[in-house]
């Protein structure tokens, strides 16, 4: 097997994406979780750049790190300053870390244009910087910045600028593909060059402006390249660097012969890109291959037959090797297959005249506006209608909710209920935030006496979504709720040409769908009794 490094740029490189801001606390715990996933190298950050990184530094040194070793970041020491003078320099050194990354100039536009040097000062201040570096640390990398770029202008001088990093002591030489606007093929040929004349290990780190980061980091392992620099989830400066998450996969699971990360570690990977995102408190990007919530959901109703007879008909990996999950979405663009699966998914009965009824109203539903693939919980309770299985949890008779306002006052917000639970009425009033959140709150008083559980469950997200944009303030609204208790959380969906309507069914189903689960026998097939229902 052959070991293909892997050098997380993702504190550094990663935090110069837009959006993209880790505490100290934060780079801590990211490079912790790195290391357990055997990540060969953790790029921390730029030590002369800002306090934090340099707090990072030295807070580091206390990780008891299994794995990984920690790189500090830094350009080649400044024009006409010798490397033992210069700020950056000793910077670096002061970072006592086992490796060094020194990014320096190829490109001869560059050096004489950005830089403002001659071309023998760039050559004199990567040698000087490699080689003072290499006097004080173990491992010194060399990131060669923009090498295609200038090595398509000018070839020579750009073989030139890492021959001078190789004779200097670098330990790795890294072909940088800064402006991610190289082909593959580029790419390869550039590496096969380079690889026939320097006799130092290469490695490869690329940018997505053109989406083809992880395809040139590919090329480059095929070419010999035996390090691969990236950051988890392809966060980076502009449009990101190459994502470790799709460069592992395709390593680990595409190419027999190579070896990366810790033996068995692979199955961690979609939790480690979902640590990185909620630590860099992101959204997940769901359409992100290998690691996404979409990159194994199947909503096409020909695909879920498909891959209910044979799951590589359209899936190229298994999902769980790589720690994520297979889902199937009802939607109208459903086949019975789908229903069927989402049904078994949930434990319940059912046979071929329901499984046609249930998709007869999810396309006619969706029609209307509804949404069930962010809704699953009300979904489960359409079925239970079908069925006629649907319990009378409560009966509702009325609900009002006002909002009144006055200049330079916040407006007041207030909703009664009126329900029945058996024979009782509860008549209940509750003020609120909004009037989503009165509704809930008089719905909550109305029913809690009856169900004391309903005070687990919590909501924690509300969108609305005009579904009919062109009909202006008399559009139809669909309003999607997200409720949670403990670790569960579930979905729900209101259509309507009221907004308070729509939040009024979403918010109903959600109530109904907690009183329902709590009463239904659990997946390991024991019943939890959730309410007293006072008769
Ligand atoms: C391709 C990459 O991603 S490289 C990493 C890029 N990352 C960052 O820039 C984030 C961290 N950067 C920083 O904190 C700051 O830019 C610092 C501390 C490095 C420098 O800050 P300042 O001294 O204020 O300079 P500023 O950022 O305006 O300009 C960069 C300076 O570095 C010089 N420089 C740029 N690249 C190199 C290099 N490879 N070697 C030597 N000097 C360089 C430039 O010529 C310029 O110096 P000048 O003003 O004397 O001409
Ligand atoms: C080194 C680096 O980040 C680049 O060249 O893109």
């Amino acid at each position: 097997m052959t070991r293909i490094a892997i050098y997380d740029t993702t504190l550094r490189d990663g935090s110069q994406g837009e959006g993209v801001n880790f505490s100290l606390q934060d780079k801590l715990l990211i490079t912790a979780r790195l290391d357990e996933l055997g990540v060969d190298y953790v790029e921390g950050g730029y030590p002369l750049s800002n306090p934090k990184d340099t707090s990072f530094f030295r807070a580091v040194g206390d990780l008891p790190l299994k794995h990984a070793r920690v790189a500090a970041f830094g350009m080649t020491r400044r024009r006409d300053i010798a490397a033992e003078d210069d700020q950056g320099m000793k910077a670096l050194v002061a970072a006592r870390t086992p490796v060094v990354t020194i990014v320096g100039k190829t490109w001869d536009m560059h050096v004489l244009e950005v830089l403002g040097v001659s071309l023998a000062e760039n050559l004199r201040m990567i040698g000087d910087s490699i080689a003072f570096c290499r006097s004080h640390v173990p491992e010194v990398i060399y990131d060669a910045e923009h090498f295609f770029d200038g090595f398509r202008r000018n070839p020579d001088y750009a073989l030139e600028t890492i021959r001078a990093a190789a004779d200097a002591g670098a330990a790795w030489i890294v072909l940088c593909d800064t402006n991610g606007g190289s082909l593959p093929e580029d790419v390869a040929d550039a590496v096969d060059r380079v690889s026939r004349e320097i006799p130092v290990p290469l490695g490869i780190h690329t940018h997505n402006d053109g989406e083809l980061a992880v395809a040139n980091a590919l090329s480059a392992v095929r070419r010999g390249a035996r390090q691969v620099q990236g950051t988890i989830n392809g966060l980076g400066e502009r449009c990101g660097n190459a994502d470790l998450c799709s460069v592992v996969g395709n390593l680990a699971l595409k190419y027999p012969g190579y070896e990366v990360l810790r033996p068995g570690q692979l199955v961690h990977l979609t939790e480690v890109s979902r640590f990185v995102y909620e630590t860099a408190n992101m959204n997940f990007r769901p359409g992100q291959p290998f690691v996404g919530t979409s990159a194994f959901a199947h909503k096409g109703g020909m695909h879920v037959h498909g891959v209910r007879k044979n799951a590589s008909s359209y899936e190229h990996i298994e999902p769980e090797t790589v720690g994520n999950e297979r889902r199937v979405l009802v939607s109208e663009l459903s086949g019975k297959s789908n229903i069927a699966e989402k049904l078994a998914e949930y434990g319940l009965e059912h046979d071929t005249s329901l499984l046609a009824r249930v998709l007869d109203s999810v396309q006619d539903l969706e029609n209307q506006g509804y949404q069930f693939e962010a809704a699953e919980a009300s979904f489960v309770l359409l079925v239970d209608r079908l069925a006629g299985r649907r319990a009378d949890w409560f009966e509702l008779l009325r609900y009002n909710v006002s909002v009144s306002g006055k200049p330079g006052r916040d407006p007041l917000t207030e909703a009664s209920i009126k329900l029945a639970v058996g024979d009782q009425v509860a008549h209940t009033v509750s003020e609120g935030d909004g009037p989503v959140n009165a509704l809930d709150g008089a719905l909550r008083k109305a029913l809690e006496p009856h169900y004391p559980r309903l005070g687990e469950m919590s909501l924690v997200d509300y969108k609305v979504r005009v579904i009919n944009a062109r009909a202006g303030t008399a559009a139809r609204v669909r309003v999607v709720i997200e409720s949670r208790d403990g670790d569960d959380v579930w979905g729900t969906v209101g259509v309507s040409e009221n907004v308070i309507k729509a939040s009024w069914l979403a918010l109903r189903d959600a109530f109904e769908y907690k009183l329902a689960k709590d009463s239904r026998p659990c997946r390991g097939g024991v019943t939890e009794v959730a309410a007293d229902v006072a008769s």
